[in-house]
């Protein structure tokens, strides 16, 4: 076997390195506080400093300056039937979505920090209507694709992608209009996550149902990282010919590197292997869009284990950001 000397890390939707940071300091898809602090503490530690090293220029957006989401965490009248937060969710991902289909329009690399998963509804709607041909990788320790009536929880984090999808569109919560008249939902054929070891039984359904490719941690341990991220990108993006977005929530990433964390899961993702899927989705130029959610600096014992998260966030950017380690 010849060893692959990797090509300069390029990206062929983004025409010069451009990015826009989408601060989503959002906690209201889940009851725990402190998820809101991810993005500040991964801009404290270093954030930005990467975009410059790595020869990006980028805006900040922050869709979620002057709404109130202490108030609105804590109201108690924002639930409808099992969802918890209904408007709050819905107020707050409509903003982000529409701050991620702006950096798409402008052609620059929507980089959107978190906050919970909920708002990966909004990036992955935003991305596939700016790119329909484009392939999503999500990348969890769940499946988050419970819909409005199958959450046991009632947390809206474990539902994005049902959203994004359209599914259950007729028991979505009514604040939700403005998704609704959305027309181009994401395709089940467009999704594929890696890392899965924690999917509710209604969720495994419908990965079945609508026949999603999912990659469990079983599958990594069978096949390999590498198996099942060439397989993951040959079925989202023919290959690598087609725009990818990397929605990643840290949990993805074992709880031995990634303590605070709002749900952990074992038996994840060595930090390697979590990065690696990174860095081969950049070698094929087609990265296009990305998320880092779930960092919850409030839940760790230790500053060491609030820093071991926070590190990850900040290499799972970096190697988006096509660093590499030679
Ligand atoms: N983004 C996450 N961490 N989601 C966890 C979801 C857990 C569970 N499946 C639920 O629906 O409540
Ligand atoms: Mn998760
Ligand atoms: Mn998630």
């Amino acid at each position: 076997m010849t060893v692959d000397f990797n090509e300069e890390p390029h990206y062929k939707f983004i025409p010069s390195k451009k990015a826009t940071i989408i601060k989503a300091p959002f906690s209201g898809g889940q009851g725990k506080g402190g998820v809101e602090f991810g993005p500040e503490q991964l801009i404290k530690h270093g954030l930005l400093e990467e975009f410059e090293e790595l020869g990006w220029k980028y805006t900040i957006a922050d869709p979620l300056a002057g709404t109130d989401l202490i108030a609105q965490k804590n109201d108690p009248t924002d639930v409808y039937k099992n969802c918890k937060r209904p408007k709050m969710v819905s107020e707050c991902c409509e903003k982000i979505y529409h701050a991620v289909s702006d950096a798409h329009a402008k052609k620059t690399l929507p980089v959107t920090i978190g906050g919970d998963h909920s708002i990966g509804m909004s990036t992955i709607l935003a991305f596939s209507n700016a790119h329909p041909d484009g392939g999503i990788i999500w990348v969890d320790a769940h499946a988050d694709i419970n819909t409005a009536s199958t959450t046991d929880s009632g947390n809206l984090h474990g539902c994005p992608v049902a959203f994004a999808m359209g599914l259950d569109e007729d028991n979505w919560p009514p604040h939700f209009a403005w998704l609704k008249q959305i027309t181009k939902k994401v395709k089940p054929s467009q999704i594929t996550y890696i890392g899965l070891r924690d999917v509710d039984k209604p969720e495994k359904k419908i990965l079945k149902d609508l026949g999603i490719k999912a990659f469990s941690m079983y599958h990594v341990d069978k096949y390999g990282i590498a198996e099942v991220v060439r397989q993951a990108i040959e079925h989202v993006a023919d290959g690598g010919k087609k725009p990818i977005h990397v929605s990643y929530d840290v949990d993805g990433i074992d709880p031995m590197y990634v303590v605070a964390t709002g749900t952990p899961v074992r038996g994840g993702l060595t930090l390697r292997e979590g990065l690696f899927l990174v860095e081969e989705i950049v070698n094929t130029g087609c990265l296009a869009g990305l998320d880092i959610v779930e960092v919850n600096p409030s839940l760790a014992s230790t500053d060491t284990h609030v820093m071991d998260t926070v590190n990850t966030g900040l290499s799972i950017a970096r190697c988006a950001l096509g660093d590499t380690l030679l």
